[in-house]
């Protein structure tokens, strides 16, 4: 089984380029062909996604409720959306909808399900792709014109169905979306800087975040200030984009059999992740139908699960906004930021090597429980080589960078301790960093104006707690094995030493004849 859902990469689409800029589609033609009104119970929204170093006590944004979705720690709307799902075509199931421990909704199983059974077979009909049809088609038409790439384009699709309310085919699919998705998207800029403050996420969040704007109000300037009456800012503004990105990050797939088409499959996007579960939605050509195959059995009552993919805790809160128990994520990892010095002796020389391969004096790299990558090895001997060795500068950030045709497995004996010691001292000043903000968060002033507030600001800390918790197990790992390896180095050495001290003993003893 491929794996499908793996589909959220971090670079979302800050610019779009295949927008024709200088094709301006004849609004006039628009205007009098497409003269309908959008029409529903639209309240003028204000935005409260801030990248703006503001705090918490600064400003409070304007929280507005999504006038569409539901509240998932109920079924509200669950068993609408199945009924409409089976009569549009969707076969008898195996698994319902229920409230579950993990994930608050997820697919149950109602009967014996065998491993190796393939399950679902959601037709293509019921699926929503960037072809599908418009309930309002001239917004498509015009998107069309404009060469919208796919994560935009669903995204205000959604919104424009969910605008159309019971008029949309969707609207049984789109009542039963939460109507807050679970996501980074929804943290406050002083909420990330508090709570994520040790973790790299925190940077990953704020470039998500000002992707998600960048991306609206490039639209807004090229296209919907256009179109005013086709795309009304009462129902396209950031907020509604918030939510549909939101929905995106945390339900699209991608299928590769399928050519590797985005999509957005109902019934299917019920199912929770499980970090031990191998297997993953595709299209399967036999069936014509969106389907995973289980790795294992289940028995009537228990939760079914997919796999979201080969994702750190950090990438499952970042898309997903939930982070697995505490070691149950063999993909697990968590970015080590590390540092050239501005006062190196060979810091301009270095620099330049660094940049010529798309580097920079401050960069992260992955550590697993397993270990760390070459990559950053490199850039460890880099940084701990003295002016000598000026002339393998380029070799050692070429071994640092993500190509894939440079030999990576360098071994510079001469500076390896170094390099180890640069690498653990860094693991070192990042493991403080979380052990402050862990020993702090207990006390942590939560700023709270309403219970409602307290709930949502509880939530958020433990998120955080979770994610540094896990974070820094690894960074504790990581640094126990290179200790180890250090000592073992050591003693090597000195037995080495000792050995040929020894020998050279015994053989003065000979030649005295002592
Ligand atoms: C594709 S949806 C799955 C259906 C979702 N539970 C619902 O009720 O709509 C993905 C969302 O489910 C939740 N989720 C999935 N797997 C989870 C897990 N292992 N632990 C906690 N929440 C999970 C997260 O809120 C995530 O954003």
């Amino acid at each position: 089984m491929v794996e499908a859902s793996r589909i959220f990469h971090t670079t979302l689409l800050p610019t779009f380029p295949h927008l024709h800029n200088n094709h301006k589609p004849d609004s006039h033609t628009f205007l009098t062909n497409f003269p309908r009104k959008r029409h529903g119970p639209f309240q003028v929204l204000h935005c409260s996604v801030s990248t703006e170093n503001d705090t918490a006590t600064k400003t409070t944004p304007t929280q507005m409720t999504i006038p569409w979705g539901c509240d998932i720690d109920s079924l509200e709307n669950a068993s609408a959306l199945q009924r409409w799902l089976s009569d549009s075509g969707l076969p008898p199931q195996k698994m319902g909808i229920e409230k579950v421990d993990v994930g608050e909704r997820g697919l149950v199983a109602l009967k014996n399900i065998r491993k190796g059974e393939k399950l679902l077979f959601v037709p293509p009909s019921l699926v929503i792709t960037s072809d599908s049809q418009w309930g309002y088609p001239e917004a498509g038409e015009v998107l069309k014109q404009y060469s919208v790439p796919d994560w935009p384009l669903l995204a205000i699709y959604l919104i424009s169905e969910a605008s159309l309310q019971k008029s949309s085919r969707w609207s049984n699919y789109i009542s039963a979306l939460p109507r807050q998705p679970y996501s980074l998207l929804y943290w406050t800029r002083a909420e990330l800087d508090r709570y994520l403050e040790a973790s790299q996420i925190r940077e990953r969040a704020i470039e998500r975040i000002t992707n998600v704007i960048g991306t609206y109000n490039d639209l807004k300037f090229r296209i919907f200030s256009k179109y005013p009456d086709i795309f009304p800012e009462e129902v396209f503004n950031l907020e509604t984009f918030k939510w549909s990105f939101g929905i995106l990050f945390s339900r699209l797939v991608r299928l590769p059999s399928m050519g590797g088409r985005v999509a957005l499959v109902p019934w299917a996007d019920m199912l929770n992740h499980n970090c031990e579960v191998e297997t993953f939605l595709d299209y399967d050509k036999s069936t014509k139908g969106i389907v995973f195959t289980t790795d294992r059995q289940y028995q009537p009552g228990e939760q079914v699960f997919i796999s979201y993919g080969r994702k750190s805790n950090g990438e499952l809160l970042l898309s997903y906004g939930f982070v697995p128990r505490e070691g149950t994520n063999p993909s697990d990892s968590v970015e080590l930021s590390l540092l050239l010095k501005k006062s190196d002796k060979c810091y301009k020389e270095k620099l330049d090597a660094l940049r010529m391969h798309g580097l920079s004096a401050s960069q992260c790299f992955p550590i697993q429980i397993t270990g760390w990558p070459l990559e950053l090895m490199a850039y460890a001997y880099l940084v701990v080589s003295p002016p000598s060795m000026r002339g393998k500068f380029e070799e050692m950030a070429a071994a640092a960078s993500n190509k894939a045709n440079v030999k990576k497995d360098m071994k510079y004996p001469e500076i390896e301790e170094q390099a180890l010691q640069f690498v653990l001292d860094s693991c070192e000043s990042s493991i403080s960093k979380y052990s402050k903000f862990l020993q702090t968060s207990g006390t942590m002033d939560l700023d709270i104006t309403s219970p409602k507030q307290l709930n949502r600001k509880m939530f958020l800390k433990q998120l955080a707690v979770d994610l540094c918790t896990s974070e820094r197990r690894i960074l504790f790992r990581a640094q126990y094995v290179r200790k180890s390896s250090l000592l073992l180095q050591f003693i090597s050495l000195f037995i080495l030493y000792h050995d040929k001290r020894s020998s050279m003993i015994r053989s003065i003893n000979l030649t005295t004849g002592i």
